[in-house]
């Protein structure tokens, strides 16, 4: 399986030529532009590989986008999303392949590569017994950032003084996604991010989306459901080949 996601041909047309005219046969000095290798993308994942257990979950993957671009990755469950995701993070070690981050290997450098990432997983991460407040407060000062611009962008700021024990799903899921607003990185990648978000909510990530991307940033996704990302393009992993569960314990998987 290669799986590749990516712009279209910009250099199509290239290779026409005029008819040829009578002027043609006369000598003449023609200047030569010079050649220029076309701009490698922002982000470009070559032929990513990915064992989990005995199974190959990603197999060739690759994928490029551009300053301000998004993409959706879709597939069924146990397909390798959340995989993929990790291993744009820097948080897991592919097995083969490359991250690309204008043209330079990202995870050659892990600690330089964190700070291009605001990376949302499933878990919401919060500490229970700290406020929404003192939750953020941290990783607003690691970003020199506002946290009451990001909790004001999510409707979280009625919500500041409360402990995070005390927040409902998806109001811990807004308050996640202010600690990835507050990052201010450029590359966001979000494993399905409107998880428990109402309709509402849904909206505030419109929002957030478009403002990010306006400012040049990427927005990775995973999901199950339609997100608010006009233009994004999609990756849809087509999953593993199912292995009878007896023979994934034969395997010693499961141990
Ligand atoms: N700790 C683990 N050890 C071995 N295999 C694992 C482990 N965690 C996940 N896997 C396997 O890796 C594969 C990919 O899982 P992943 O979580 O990336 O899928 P996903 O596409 O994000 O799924 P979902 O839509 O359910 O969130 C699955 O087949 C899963 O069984």
């Amino acid at each position: 399986m290669t799986t590749q996601a990516g712009p279209g041909n910009k250099n199509a047309g290239a290779g026409r030529r005029h008819p040829a005219t009578a002027a043609d046969h006369k000598p003449r000095t023609i200047a030569i532009p010079a050649s220029r290798p076309p701009a490698s993308p922002l982000l470009n994942v070559e032929n990513i590989s990915v064992f989990r257990g005995e199974r190959l979950v990603l197999d060739g993957v690759g994928l490029r986008l551009d300053a301000g671009e998004a993409l959706l990755l879709t597939g069924p469950n146990g397909a390798g999303k959340s995989t993929l995701l990790r291993v744009l993070a820097g948080l897991r070690k592919p097995e083969g392949g490359h991250v690309l981050w204008s043209g330079i290997d990202a995870l050659a450098d892990r600690t330089a590569h964190a700070e291009r990432v605001a990376y949302l997983g499933h878990q919401d991460a919060l500490k229970p017994g700290l406020t929404l407040r003192e939750n953020l407060a941290l990783p607003a000062r690691a970003a020199g950032s506002n946290p009451d611009q990001a909790m004001e962008s999510l409707d979280l700021l009625p919500l500041a003084d409360l402990p995070a024990r005390m927040l409902s799903a998806g109001q811990k899921r807004r308050a996640a996604l202010a600690r990835v607003v507050l990052a201010r990185a450029p590359l966001w990648l979000l494993d399905e991010p409107s998880l428990g978000l109402d309709t509402r909510s849904i909206g505030l990530l419109e929002t957030l989306f478009q403002t990010h991307r306006e400012a040049g940033g990427i927005v990775i996704a995973t999901t199950h459901v339609p997100l608010p990302l006009p233009d994004a393009r999609t990756l849809a992993l087509p999953g593993a080949i199912a292995v009878d569960a007896a023979e994934e314990l034969d395997m010693g998987l499961w141990s």
